[in-house]
């Protein structure tokens, strides 16, 4: 048997970051929103553990271990029972790009494996299981638009009444999570404890009105990753430049991400920076957490 779960990259329409507690981990105040580009992760019944890396045309996956190390493993390592497995991975989520590909993949593989085996675990257990993993991978699990505190991995989803229109343009090389944290602690040696709240953010999701979110986005890390990648500062000035609403760093970058006032307007923005870009992508937000959305007998099975 096997059993294919798509997950959703995410971006951070808030992300306020206070000193780092005493475990190393920055205590965050994020509102995270699943937006539509997806990673498919299927787990299958097998003779050995083996795995394989995909990814659409767009995608350098050369960076994805394919080893013990790769976070689909690893949270297959961490749930209860079975195996040995198969993993595939067909990636669309770009690669150390902010966007949370790799929790998506770790909490496709949570889910595929409790579906295959037809654990049913409660949602708190799958919950503590992504915890375990990273901290993005529980918003994975949850998906829409949720607030994320603790180190992100306490999960709550939140009132939004929009459809979010955004274009999605992602960097040839990657950067480095825990460097952006680092660096942003060069720059603020005295960050307060308690991590900025999004109060504003809240009401202009609740109010569904483009301007107001627009206003209200706001990125700690997006410093940082500016001050490691200047370049990233100049597609930004383009992107608003062109006629997006807004653009930002999406978490510790480098992929950048323009919100922009309609379908329309996205299509704009997406043929002006395609000019100057190899890719830029439209995407809406939010979307569903991971779910199933495959189950069927392997080929092994089937001959
Ligand atoms: C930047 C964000 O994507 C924003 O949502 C996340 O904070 C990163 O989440 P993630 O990649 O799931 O991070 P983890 O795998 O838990 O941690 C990777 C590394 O990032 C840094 N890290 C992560 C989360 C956090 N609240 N504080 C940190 O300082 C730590 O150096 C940690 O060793
Ligand atoms: N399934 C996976 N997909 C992508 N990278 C993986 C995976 N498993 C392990 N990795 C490792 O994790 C690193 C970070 O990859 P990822 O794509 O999750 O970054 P990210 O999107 O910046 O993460 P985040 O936004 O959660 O900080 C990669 O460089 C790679 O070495």
């Amino acid at each position: 048997m096997s059993t294919t779960v798509r997950a959703a990259a995410k971006i951070n329409l808030h992300l306020g970051v206070g000193a780092p507690r005493e475990d190393g981990f920055h205590p965050l105040d994020t509102v995270y929103q699943a937006i539509s580009l997806y990673d498919d992760v299927t787990v299958s019944d097998a003779g050995e553990d083996t795995i394989a890396v995909s990814g659409t045309p767009h995608i350098d996956v050369s960076g994805v271990p394919t080893d013990a190390t790769n976070i689909a493993v690893r949270a297959l390592a961490e749930a209860p029972c079975g195996g040995p497995h198969h993993v595939q991975i067909t990636k669309q989520i770009p690669v150390a790009g902010g966007m949370a590909g790799g929790s998506a993949d770790g909490a496709a593989a949570l889910l595929a494996h409790d579906r295959l085996h037809d654990l049913g675990q409660p949602d708190d257990v799958l919950l503590a299981q992504a915890a375990r993993l990273g901290s993005d991978v529980p918003f994975s699990l949850v998906g829409g638009t949720a607030r994320g505190r603790g180190r992100g991995e306490v999960v709550e989803p939140i009132v939004d009444h929009g459809t979010w229109w955004w274009v999605v343009v992602p960097a040839a090389v990657g950067l480095s999570t825990p460097e952006v944290y680092r660096h942003f602690d060069r720059l603020h040696p005295d960050a307060p404890a308690q991590p900025a709240e999004p109060t504003e953010l809240l009401a202009a999701l609740a109010s569904g009105e483009p301007v107001r979110l627009a206003r209200a986005l706001h990125n700690d890390l997006q410093e940082p990753a500016i001050d490691l990648r200047p370049e990233l500062g100049d597609l930004i000035a383009l992107g608003e430049a062109e006629g997006a609403l807004r653009g930002m760093v999406s978490g510790s970058g480098p992929t950048c991400v323009f919100l922009c006032d309609s379908q329309v307007g996205s299509m704009e923005v997406v043929t002006a920076l395609s000019a100057s870009y190899d890719v830029v992508l439209s995407a809406i937000g939010p979307v569903a957490g991971a779910h199933v959305v495959s189950t069927r007998e392997a080929e092994w099975d089937l001959r």
